[in-house]
């Protein structure tokens, strides 16, 4: 399976600069290595996904509510996503944890429901600065894993270290290659498939660390949030597969 780059643009993005990122990315992108995603806001997601149609980029969605429609005022369901052209939805990301309450039950929901509806969920989990320094980081990501994936679960788990999302601050490689490899064994004995999901790496990935970090064993890709939003830096990530 080729590595997954995915790029989370989270609140960033209008009309215009979404358009000339996404066409830089579509046409810097030179016979890849890796499978490329791109999650816009919401609100740039149907034109980003027809700006690369036909690319082999994929789009993907930052969130998703647990119902296909009703009555959820400023809520997008996963139905309303995959109409507008996502393939994946970034799910249980900790800044939704954070700011939203969104707890692993209810991430939980959102995957099945987002399975439902034929998208493929990536769901991200990952400790925080504390959870490390007291060496309760296994605990607290498997517990995540245990809590946010329904049984039947198919889809692309991202470890991302809270401490280290926007912050040029990224876990050594032995530790990096230490959680992924229990993570693949948390999914191995919970998940019937879980020997063949992706797990990528996430937090601070630039194009100087890349190739490192995307080497490791049980990495299988990056999420990528600052370096995505610009095209170089995420096509130098790219290209570092
Ligand atoms: O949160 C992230 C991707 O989902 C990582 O963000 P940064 O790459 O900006 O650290």
């Amino acid at each position: 399976m080729r590595p997954l780059i995915a790029g989370n643009w989270k609140m960033n993005g209008l009309t215009e600069p979404s358009a000339a990122l996404a066409l830089a990315i579509r046409h810097g992108l030179a016979d890849a290595g890796a499978e490329v995603l791109l999650c816009p806001p919401a609100t740039q997601l149907a034109a980003v996904s027809a700006l690369v149609e036909g690319s082999g980029i994929a789009t993907g969605g930052q969130d998703c509510h647990t119902r296909d429609s009703g009555a959820h005022t400023g809520d997008i369901s996963p139905v309303m996503l995959a109409d507008a052209g996502a393939r994946y939805v970034i799910l249980g990301h900790s800044e939704r944890r954070q700011d939203h309450g969104e707890t692993s039950a209810i991430v939980a929901a959102k995957v099945s429901a987002a399975m439902k509806a034929g998208l493929i969920p990536i769901v991200c989990v990952g400790e925080t600065e504390s959870d490390r320094s007291a060496g309760e980081q296994e605990t607290v990501v498997g517990s995540q894993i245990t809590e946010s994936l329904p049984s039947d679960f198919t889809g692309i788990i991202a470890y991302e270290p809270i401490w280290a999302i926007g912050t040029g601050k990224v876990p050594t490689s032995a530790d990096i290659a230490a959680m992924h490899a229990f993570i693949r064994g948390e999914l191995i004995r919970d998940q019937a498939e879980g020997v063949g999901f992706r797990i990528l790496y996430g937090g601070s990935v630039k194009p100087g660390n890349a190739a490192e970090i995307l080497g490791l064993p049980d990495v299988g890709g990056a999420l990528v949030g600052g370096a995505s939003l610009i095209a170089e830096d995420f096509l130098a990530i790219i290209r570092a597969v």
